[in-house]
């Protein structure tokens, strides 16, 4: 990790989560910054008082942050202690800024919004109504000393239109916190749609095994990968099995249809793609193997099928298969593999099945 990204690190960590927590945390920092300057510019230098609880309250917030996970500070709280830490900076900005003061007001609606980020409609409320408290107060105070300067009811009338917005604010939030939601099921629900969609376009829904296009997918991007590792491909086809379905039903049939499909897929490396090509065919590619190491692979398979028992159906029943093995040559099209191993399958048929054979 180079030295720029590992100070990065350090100051906002990698969890995209905290990072969003350190945003907001930056973006509030920015805006104290801007009203300190400007009440600084307004009031002199007499208040600095404000910008040092404003900068220690900030770098005190961006810690916590930083290190909530290892406090086990939910964001929650870290949201209502920050929303309660404006709204003090509110109330001391207010009692200093003279005619200005009504401007300051409106850092309240921004409080109220960074929280509902992180709180729930009801402990928004119930900050917006903590705000409203503070400056109440703050307010009935300053126009019982200093009446000449805060008149009452100028004060009074500030208190009402702040007291309508912050609540309408409050409850707008709500509303669209709710929206989000909303969006965040459904959002939610498409997805697994989409993955129920993808799994439906690349599965065969009898054997769970990769259906024909999803094989040619993998053919394809093989074929696209421009290597020359070797790859070959090979073509089994059960014996006999429209017998197993007019002597046994077409029941039984998709039984042993599935119960040879999971017999290969546990066979074969993770590697092989195995997929059902046709009605009682599968197709394996196996890729950076020889001809003579996937006879053989495919000799084992059929080999094992002596033994398959199909549950639920006549144990005496012998599924046995044919199968044409084939090894791409240099960057051909697999189809043109494909078509060899067929051959060589008709070949293996013709010859009395239950038998592998290569492809010239
Ligand atoms: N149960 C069941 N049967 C299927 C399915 N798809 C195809 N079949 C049947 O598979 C049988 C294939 O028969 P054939 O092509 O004559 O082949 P075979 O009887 O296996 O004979 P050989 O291949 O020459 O050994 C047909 O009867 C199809 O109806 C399926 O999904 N389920």
């Amino acid at each position: 990790m180079g030295l720029r990204a590992r100070v990065v690190s350090l100051a906002v960590g990698t969890d995209p989560k905290l990072r969003r927590m350190l945003s907001y945390w930056a973006a509030s920092t920015a805006l104290y910054a801007v009203f300190a300057i400007l009440i600084s510019v307004e009031s002199g230098v007499r208040e600095l008082g404000l910008g040092l609880y404003a900068a220690l309250g900030s770098s005190t917030f961006y810690l916590l942050v930083r290190a909530s996970a290892r406090l086990h500070l939910r964001p929650q709280t870290l949201a209502a202690l920050q929303g309660l830490f404006g709204i003090t900076c509110n109330m001391w900005a207010y009692s200093i800024t003279g005619p200005l003061r009504g401007a300051t007001l409106m850092g309240l609606m921004v409080v109220v919004v960074f929280c509902t980020f992180a709180l729930r409609p009801r402990q928004t409320l119930l900050l917006a109504l903590c705000g409203l408290l503070g400056m109440g107060v703050t307010m009935w105070w300053h126009q019982l000393r200093d009446p000449l300067h805060y008149p009452p009811r100028v004060e009074a009338i500030t208190f009402a239109m702040m007291a309508g917005c912050s609540l309408t604010v409050t409850l707008l939030t709500g509303e669209m916190n709710k929206l989000r939601a909303r969006l965040k099921a459904k959002r939610e629900t498409l997805e697994a749609a989409l993955d129920t969609i993808r799994l439906l376009a690349t599965t065969d829904e009898l054997t769970g095994l990769s259906n024909r296009r999803h094989m040619n997918e993998v053919l394809d991007g093989e074929e696209r990968r421009a290597s020359t590792r070797p790859a070959c491909v090979a073509l089994l086809d059960i014996d006999f099995f429209k017998q197993i379905n007019d002597h046994h039903g077409h029941a039984a049939g998709d039984a042993v249809l599935r119960a040879v499909a999971v017999r290969l897929r546990a066979s074969l490396a993770r590697d092989a793609t195995l997929a059902r090509w046709g009605g009682e065919e599968f197709l394996v590619l196996l890729p950076a193997v020889a001809l003579d190491e996937a006879q053989a692979l495919i000799e084992s398979l059929r080999a094992t099928m002596a033994g398959l028992v199909v549950p639920g159906i006549d144990p005496d029943l012998r599924v046995s298969f044919s199968a044409g093995v084939a090894a791409r040559l240099g960057t051909e099209p697999f189809s043109a593999t494909i078509n060899r191993a067929d051959k060589a399958l008709y070949g293996a048929k013709a010859t009395g099945r239950n038998r592998v054979e290569r492809a010239a």
